[in-house]
């Protein structure tokens, strides 16, 4: 029997941030694709399109006129999926049949009123927009909500029903079930060790840069070591910093730029507008205990071998737990080897 070695052998990898496990399997990605085939995302529209929704000056379904904004539109959803004026159940719970109501609001936030621009495409000034927008919106709606979620599903093949690039911004009066999981993990490695786990592990990734995808003066996104998503990556401060009214002046516009860089080289790996969910997590806002916590992003693409070529989680994903071919290293690699100035800037779009 040969020793053991990642890059070649079947194994399994721990999530400390869930701790919940990824079943890695090195040589798997060679097997021939008979499968699904996306279609490409090629973001060739004009700058405004008049049936849009979201566009600047237009008309929402709801016969609302979007004002004509200059930077980021955040408006309620007309569809939205939390109201604000939930009553409280009233059911007997017990140990099968157990439910609460579930207040809040959902808010959608356009980037910009380009509508053929996504996030890498933006101007430094115009992602600045768009971080200072997720941080007045968590700042307002965690003064009534415990749970602020700050996310972008980019692409039709994150099931994006509006092309116009945006982002969404739930607020709930519960902790949901990832954002527990990482309070539960962070809190225990806290307790055992000292320090923030999440501080703790950009530290160590910036020391190894074995799976650095973009580092900047205060941030830093790597291809995590347990990652699920094939091109997955988390997005962390090399600060300490447990929720966005943490940052500095200097740390925020240094987010554009590790933000800029990041969605650049996904937008490049392909040559296509690469789909993801995105989404923020930091310290729950019904607790002062923030120590243990670490403001860092989330980003799930689908995309696996081609612009229409994606990893489907399921079968043994779905009843087992998370599976890759390609390893977080070998995945670092090819983001690595990218340029971090778009391709359509590169070539004068
Ligand atoms: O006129 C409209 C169109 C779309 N929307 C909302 O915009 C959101 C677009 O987000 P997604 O593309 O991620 O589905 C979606 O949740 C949809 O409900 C409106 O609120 N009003």
């Amino acid at each position: 029997m040969s020793k053991f070695d990642p890059v070649d052998h079947s194994h399994r990898r721990r999530n400390p941030l869930t701790n919940d496990w990824v079943l890695v399997s090195p040589h798997r990605a060679k097997r021939p694709w008979q499968g699904q085939v996306e279609k490409p995302q090629q973001n060739d529209s004009a700058a405004h399109d008049p049936s849009c929704y979201l566009c600047a000056g237009n008309t929402r379904i709801n016969g609302e006129v979007n004002p004509q904004y200059q930077d980021t539109f955040v408006f309620t959803n007309d569809f939205a999926a939390l109201m604000n004026d939930t009553p409280a159940s009233e059911q007997e719970n017990d140990d099968l049949f157990t439910v609460e109501a579930a207040r809040g609001t959902s808010r959608v936030i356009c980037f910009s009123p380009a509508h053929n621009k996504s996030l890498p495409e933006l101007s430094l000034p115009a992602l600045e927009n768009v971080v200072q927008t997720w941080r007045d919106q968590v700042a307002e709606l965690s003064k009534d909500y415990a749970w602020v979620q700050v996310f972008e599903n980019k692409g039709a093949a994150m099931g994006c029903s509006n092309p116009h690039p945006h982002g969404q911004v739930w607020a709930n009066d519960f902790i949901p079930n990832e954002v527990r999981k990482a309070d539960v993990n962070q809190r225990a490695y806290f307790d055992k060790h000292g320090s923030s786990l999440l501080l703790d592990y950009a530290q160590k990734e910036a020391a190894s840069g074995e799976r650095t995808v973009v580092e900047t003066d205060h941030w830093i996104a790597v291809v995590p070591y347990w990652a699920a998503w094939p091109f997955e990556t988390l997005l962390m401060p090399k600060f300490n910093c447990a929720r966005f009214d943490e940052m500095n002046d200097a740390q925020q516009a240094d987010l554009a730029v590790a933000l800029k860089k990041l969605t650049s080289r996904y937008d490049n790996l392909f040559q296509c507008s690469f789909p993801y969910s995105m989404g923020w997590h930091g310290a729950p806002h019904n607790t002062d205990e923030t120590a243990h916590w670490q403001l860092h992003a989330h980003f799930y693409p689908p995309l696996l071998r081609s612009a229409t070529v994606r990893k489907f989680m399921v079968g043994y994903e779905m009843m087992a737990e998370p599976q890759r071919d390609l390893t977080p290293e070998q995945a670092a690699q090819k983001l690595q080897a990218l340029s971090d100035v778009h391709y359509n800037e590169s070539n004068g779009a």
